[in-house]
């Protein structure tokens, strides 16, 4: 599995290539380098195909990657046309303003109408696209499917849906040259697409970054982003299952309850005194019903109650539509209860609780711990957040590793925090993206807490975490 995985997965979704361009930006690769070095590809793959060109540019990143292009184009000695049917002052990105002005001294030919070229370069609708293509970049794109002409796509056909491959008017390819990541809409296309490494460096995929911070903006109504409980807590461990509900509620959950023994006073959560595994007057399942819960955290601080309870829960997931957090204690049972888990969980260990997940032993070694958090992925059916110095987040075929976070974070209840930030960011957004983005982001919390204050206790990370969270937009 290692050996042919691409670190997050084959094929890239648009919110997955922002996130890796903003990773890029962020270790000092600028847009304009990306866009100079798609430019220079498209230009070098089409040169073999005609003498004269002519360039369909949109007002947006691809519009850009076109202007590059035809400047390249040019000085390859192509007779060079550019149709580019909007008005200067509605190109919102300076690279591409920049890449205009570039154009006009190489030699580019600026052209009104549409006109005869030996090859046709769609630069009109990339990853932004809204919906169906709307005029003047429909009309082009009719007029070019009806003219006889190799025909070259930038980064994906416009008119696609880059994650569906919907395709109602869409640019009639020959060729695609997609950077840096096949969209997921090309899959049945691959036959024609070239992959341009566009100066993405492989760290940009291989760890998280801020990149990896852009959940789903927040729904608007009460309870749309996330109704939480957790469960856990014991004589033995109190203070476990309320550090992390207090994280699940700071990092954005809108309600959350504490279905626990013990009370501790917050007056933002809502207590349940649960014993064993009945729940004030109800069962547990009758519980999480009556209180509408779509995200459960379990595990934390519950001791000797884990095995009776994870089961009740998973048993309940199996039925309802809610999303898992299994950390602590409920990792230890798991293997006992061998359930899967059906893709809707995040699984949170540490190495130790790993090594019992899977039934052998593990070291430290990357390569060991990457290929443990794939199995356990596997093997459970479920995402996986591996936390150490180095942390694995492994979801099916996907995986990413994260350096961020310090020695000081090895205090008791940063696990605690840990889980409950994940089960709050599961509460509008999907495992992959609710453990990349708590991962991320627990980590930054721990250093910028250590810069500040010389701790990482949990209550700063708590604290801290949201901040980290809003930092991306
Ligand atoms: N992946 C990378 O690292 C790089 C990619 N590049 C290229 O940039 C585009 C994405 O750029 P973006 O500006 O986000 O989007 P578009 O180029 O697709 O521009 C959209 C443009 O069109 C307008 N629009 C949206 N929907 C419609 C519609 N249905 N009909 C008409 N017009 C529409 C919208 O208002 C925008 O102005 C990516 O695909 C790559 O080709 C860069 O090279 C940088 C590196
Ligand atoms: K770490």
């Amino acid at each position: 599995m290692l050996n042919n995985a691409r670190f997050r997965g084959e094929f890239y979704d648009v919110r997955e290539m922002r996130a890796v361009e903003l990773n890029s930006a962020s270790l000092g690769f600028s847009e304009e380098l990306m866009m100079e070095n798609a430019g220079a590809w498209v230009a070098k793959v089409a040169r073999s195909k005609g003498e004269s060109f002519l360039i369909l540019v949109g007002k947006g990143g691809k519009g850009g990657d076109g202007l590059v292009a035809a400047r390249h184009l040019a000085l390859m000695g192509a007779e060079v046309m550019v149709l580019f049917p909007y008005k200067e002052c509605e190109i919102k990105k300076e690279t591409t303003k920049k890449n205009l002005e570039r154009a006009k001294m190489s030699g580019v030919r600026f052209v009104k109408e549409f006109t005869e070229a030996d090859v046709i370069i769609d630069a009109l609708l990339g990853t932004g696209v809204k919906g169906m293509p709307r005029s003047p970049a429909k009309e082009l794109i009719e007029q070019s499917n009806d003219f006889n002409a190799f025909k070259i796509a930038i980064d994906l056909p416009s008119g696609m849906d880059p994650d569906t491959g919907e395709c109602e008017l869409c640019f009639e390819a020959d060729l695609i040259v997609t950077m840096h990541a096949p969209k997921p809409g090309l899959k049945n296309l691959m036959d024609k697409v070239i992959v341009a490494e566009i100066g993405i460096p492989k760290r940009a995929d291989q760890y998280l970054g801020p990149g990896d911070l852009l959940l789903r903006p927040r729904g608007i109504r009460k309870g749309s982003n996330g109704r939480v409980a957790v469960i856990g807590g014991s004589k033995r461990y109190q203070g476990a299952p309320w550090i992390s509900a207090l994280a699940a509620f700071r990092a954005g959950a809108d309600l959350v309850y504490v279905y626990t023994p013990t009370r501790m006073d917050f007056p933002e959560l809502i207590w349940r005194k649960r014993t064993g595994t009945r729940v004030e007057e109800m069962s547990l399942k009758e519980a999480l019903e009556k209180d509408r819960i779509n995200v459960i955290v379990v595990g934390p601080g519950l001791a000797e109650e884990a095995l009776e309870i994870t089961k009740e829960v998973l048993e309940y997931a199996k039925e309802k539509d809610v999303s898992l957090v299994l950390d602590a204690d409920s990792l230890k049972v798991l293997p006992e209860i061998g359930e899967k888990l059906g893709w809707k969980a995040v699984l949170t260990p540490h190495l130790g609780e790993a090594s019992k997940l899977l039934g052998r032993s593990l070291t430290d070694s990357p390569k060991e711990r990457m290929e443990a958090a794939f199995d356990i992925s596997d093997s459970f059916e479920a995402c996986v957040i591996l936390k150490g110095p180095i942390d694995v987040v492994a979801c099916k075929d996907k995986l990413v590793l994260n350096t961020t976070g310090n020695e000081y974070m090895t205090v008791g209840g940063t696990g605690d925090a840990l889980s409950g930030v994940v089960g709050a960011l599961l509460g509008r957004d999907e495992p992959w993206w609710a453990a990349k983005a708590t991962t991320y982001a627990v980590g930054k919390s721990g250093e910028i807490c250590v810069e500040e204050r010389g701790h990482a206790s949990p209550t700063c990370l708590i604290e801290t975490v949201p901040k980290v969270l809003h930092s991306v937009k």
